[in-house]
């Protein structure tokens, strides 16, 4: 694939007025891409600013919950985002690339480890602060990133670029420090159904084996991120509650993680639930050691995303190429993409440090490997296929 020239990716100001033309004053019923549907959000938050909508309330929520969702806002007593200029949005935003490990996990057929070598070499050539390079998990339960050990010895380590690998365990911590990791994620849920089915135990008893691997890493000065999985639903329990999943960032952020990454592991999240999960979180964990994991299932990461900028978090996880889905997660399709991610963040004039045109080659290289078209909407956009 040939990159063509970007477009701008400012907000147009007539959107709006657009948006209602275009759906016909049923801005819900249409069928809009994640760039596109982020514009509305964007746009509706200038709407609300000028509307007479002077309960505060978020209307971008309500339009985006469903029929009668407003009203049901309105019950609920969402709160209004204080967001109605980008001033409040974050200057600049760590991305942090998953799509070596969330983005290959799933793939049927084993991907060449010089594949994934070079995948990862030409994301840190981008510019890509942090890159989840692979995961040390049972091969039984994960094929595909049983080669973790010859990808972290073949990648080229870029000074100002970190390489964290996932560990379940004490034993998978232990061969992630071997091979030479200086950084790892530990992962759980907020979902009993979801972490017995990926992890094989319970919350209680997951948050036990992290303890094991927070005090071995202390002694060995690695730093630890967090996952919580299911934030905004789980593929077997359906809904979450946002108390439980603060409950568990919560306990994940006491026992030392820097960072803890809230996923919407199958992408059913809109804003008006990423908000509320967001506010219920919020109340344990600062904003500011927050990032999020939005999987695109049902096209709204870029607007979940753009909700959570808003209300402070700057770190945002993404895949190149749209790639990836959980093992465990069922019909979950990949994460949003990080050519999607940076092409909105950079239109919103938000510093990454990722060169967009460098993201969008190693897409084209990930998906001439895999045999297989983007999943970004950017890519679609600008490469000829
Ligand atoms: C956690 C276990 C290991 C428990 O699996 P288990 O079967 O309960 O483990 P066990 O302790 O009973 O051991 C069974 C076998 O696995 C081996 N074993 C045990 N641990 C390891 C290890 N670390 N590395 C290599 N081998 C290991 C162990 O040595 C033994 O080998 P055997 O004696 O049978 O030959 C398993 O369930 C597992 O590996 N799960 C990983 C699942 C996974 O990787 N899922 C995808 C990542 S999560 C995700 O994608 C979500 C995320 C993070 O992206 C965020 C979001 O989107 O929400």
């Amino acid at each position: 694939m040939v990159p063509r020239r970007l477009p701008s990716a400012g907000i147009s100001r007539t959107w709006p007025h657009r948006t209602r033309l275009a759906t016909g004053a049923r801005p819900r019923t249409a069928s809009l891409g994640g760039q596109r549907q982020a514009n509305m959000a964007a746009a509706l938050q200038d709407l609300h600013k000028m509307s007479s909508l002077s309960r505060g309330q978020n209307v971008i929520s309500a339009l985006l919950m469903g029929r009668g969702g407003f009203s049901k806002a309105l019950a609920k007593g969402i709160r209004p985002l204080n967001t109605s200029s980008s001033a409040s949005l974050p200057k600049q935003v760590k991305i942090v690339e998953v799509g070596p490990r969330d983005g290959l996990q799933n793939e049927k057929n084993l991907v060449p480890t010089e594949v994934k070598i070079r995948l990862i070499d030409l994301l840190s050539e981008a510019g890509i602060p942090v890159i989840e390079a692979t995961s040390f998990v049972s091969p039984k339960w994960v094929p595909q990133m049983s080669d973790q050990v010859e990808v972290m010895k073949g990648i080229k380590r870029f000074p100002n670029v970190s390489y964290p690998v996932l560990t379940p365990n004490l034993k998978g911590f232990q061969a992630a420090l071997m091979s030479g990791a200086r950084e790892v994620s530990i992962f759980g849920a907020a979902s009993e159904l979801f972490s017995k089915k990926n992890i094989n135990c319970s919350i209680d008893e997951s948050l036990q084996r992290f303890k094991e691997i927070m005090s071995a890493s202390k002694e060995a000065h690695i730093p630890v991120r967090g996952y919580v999985s299911c934030v905004l639903g789980c593929p077997y329990e359906g809904k979450v509650a946002p108390g439980k999943v603060a409950e568990v960032a919560k306990k994940m952020y006491a026992m030392g993680c820097y960072e803890i990454s809230l996923g919407d592991t199958i992408g059913v999240g809109t804003p008006g639930g990423m908000q509320e999960m967001l506010e219920a979180v919020m109340h344990e964990v600062p904003v500011g050691a927050l990032a999020v994991h939005c999987h695109d299932t049902y096209g709204q990461a870029l607007a979940n995303i753009l909700i959570a900028l808003q209300m402070g978090v700057s770190v945002v996880d993404s895949s190149v190429a749209g790639l990836g889905g959980c093992p465990y997660a069922k019909g979950a399709s990949g994460n949003v993409a990080t050519e999607d991610v940076v092409y909105m963040l950079h239109g919103l004039g938000i510093h990454t440090g990722v060169d967009l045109k460098k993201v969008l080659e190693a897409g084209s290289f990930i998906c001439q490997s895999l045999n297989r078209k983007s999943s970004s909407k950017v890519a679609q956009a600008t490469c000829k296929l």
